[in-house]
């Protein structure tokens, strides 16, 4: 999966999206705020808008420094991105998605960054004991050319044997 693809132990960015963002006015910037006292040894990065976890860091870590916060953005209404780089190889899908799935109810310790934030999510909304309606997409960029990896006349196919099915880019009324 690439559009949510990341380099876990050399540059993982997350970022919120500026112009989208309501009240972005009232709140200071997410890197301005004061950070949790788990993070002390990561004062020096402090106001810095990428920040690099050693080759060891296990996905726990990652995941509750830098993309824990996000999601709670999320709830206070900011439309958020974590965006992910890296060479081929490095580890993108590995953060992203994880090595291994849920047993017994549990996140094994190699679990990424998409089950980690989709159940936050949900726990967070339960919760709240909120109605609610969630939109998924999976959306595949790959040599400029767009492809719907949830396109529903695909999926009784087995991956390889789907026809590519481009999307077309277009702007909104805006531009
Ligand atoms: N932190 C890690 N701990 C253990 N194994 C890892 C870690 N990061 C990556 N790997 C392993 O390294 C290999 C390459 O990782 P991965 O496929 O995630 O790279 P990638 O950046 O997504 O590559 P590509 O850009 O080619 O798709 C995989 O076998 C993955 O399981």
């Amino acid at each position: 999966m690439d559009p949510f693809q990341s380099q876990q132990s050399k540059e993982t960015l997350v970022s919120k999206s500026p112009w989208l963002t309501p009240q972005s006015s009232n709140k200071p910037a997410r890197e301005m705020r004061p950070e949790p006292s788990s993070s002390k040894k990561h004062d020096k990065d402090k106001g810095v808008n990428v920040q690099v976890f050693g080759p060891t860091s296990p996905q726990k870590d990652l995941y509750d420094q830098a993309v824990n916060p996000i999601v709670n953005e999320v709830f206070e209404g900011y439309n958020c991105t974590v965006f992910a780089y890296g060479q081929t190889g490095t580890g993108k899908t590995y953060t992203m998605e994880g090595g291994a799935k849920k047993k017994n109810g549990e996140f094994p310790s190699d679990a990424g960054v998409i089950p980690r934030a989709i159940t936050q999510i949900f726990n967070l909304l339960e919760a709240q004991c909120a109605d609610y309606s969630i939109k998924v997409t999976f959306l595949e960029l790959y040599n400029e050319e767009i492809t719907d990896l949830l396109a529903p006349e695909e999926c009784s196919k087995s991956i390889e044997d789907r026809p590519k099915k481009p999307l077309t880019l277009m702007e909104d009324g805006k531009g």
